[in-house]
């Protein structure tokens, strides 16, 4: 069933919980493993699937496209944005290795855009380095423990690219840049910074599709990433996570 969305709706105040992901594919993951039917309705620029988990919780599905501008968007442009309880950010990412081996789950303790702000003769600088922003969101750390804990996933710092890193020296500055990364991927920092507008935690959940290094199409697990990720929002403890973040 396809509805257009309609603010007053009921449907739009039931969903509790927003995941983001950047393409449809990994959207018909998270409803694969979320397991019941979904509802689509008709949002600015793309179609939102609304779902329950055999647990109770309602989710609703966004499919907001690649990169963290995009993302943002897509994430700002739902009128009831302000009414989630909890916005994640989820989809195939880079492992840095030996930490995230493909088909591993990383959870986000820190979602951090690795590649804002200005290069300098000195080096890189960020724009927080700079004065003006920020460049980093702290999800809730007991709900990540949860997580993390429910999954069997490691946690850490996500990165946010806007460039897929594409070489073994790019892949050890970032690494050696941010010692605690797991994984990059291009939309987590974008989907914070629109939850965050509106004062709603926010959480990402990555599966691994290929390491971050030399760029070898022919390693790519795209298949096994999005099956881990159904595996991921089968499994979630949804009412855990919504009670860690405030919302029990
Ligand atoms: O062309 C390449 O070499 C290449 C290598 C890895 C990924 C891509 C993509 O265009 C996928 C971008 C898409 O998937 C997420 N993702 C998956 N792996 C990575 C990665 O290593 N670095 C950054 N993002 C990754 C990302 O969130 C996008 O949604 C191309």
């Amino acid at each position: 069933m396809t509805r257009p969305y309609d603010d007053e709706q009921p449907e739009a105040q039931a969903a509790r919980l927003l995941v983001v992901t950047a393409v449809p594919a990994e959207a018909e993951a998270v409803l694969r493993g979320l397991g019941s039917d979904a509802t689509r309705l008709v949002v600015p620029g793309g179609e939102l699937h609304r779902a329950r988990h055999a647990c109770g919780v309602a989710v609703d599905v966004l499919a907001g496209g690649v990169g963290p501008a995009a993302a943002a968007a897509a994430t700002a442009s739902l009128p009831w944005l302000h009414r989630y309880e909890l916005v994640v950010s989820a989809g195939i990412a880079g492992g840095f290795a030996p930490h995230a081996p493909i088909g591993s789950v990383v959870v986000a303790d820190e979602i951090l855009a690795a590649d804002l702000g200005a290069q300098t003769p000195d080096g890189f600088l960020d724009v927080a380095e700079l004065g003006f922003g920020s460049v980093r969101h702290t999800p809730a750390p007991a709900a990540v423990r949860r997580a993390a804990g429910a999954l069997g996933a490691a946690h850490g710092t996500v990165l946010t690219v806007s460039t897929v890193t594409g070489s073994a020296e790019r892949a050890a500055e970032l690494a050696a840049r941010h010692p605690r990364a797991l994984a990059e991927a291009m939309e987590g920092f974008g989907v914070a910074e629109a939850a965050a507008r509106h004062g709603v935690p926010v959480f990402e959940l990555r599966t691994v599709s290929n390491a971050v290094g030399p760029r070898d199409r022919s390693a790519w697990r795209i298949g096994d990433a999005l099956a881990a990720l159904e595996r991921a929002f089968a499994h979630l403890p949804y009412p855990e996570l919504l009670q860690e973040v405030g919302h029990g």
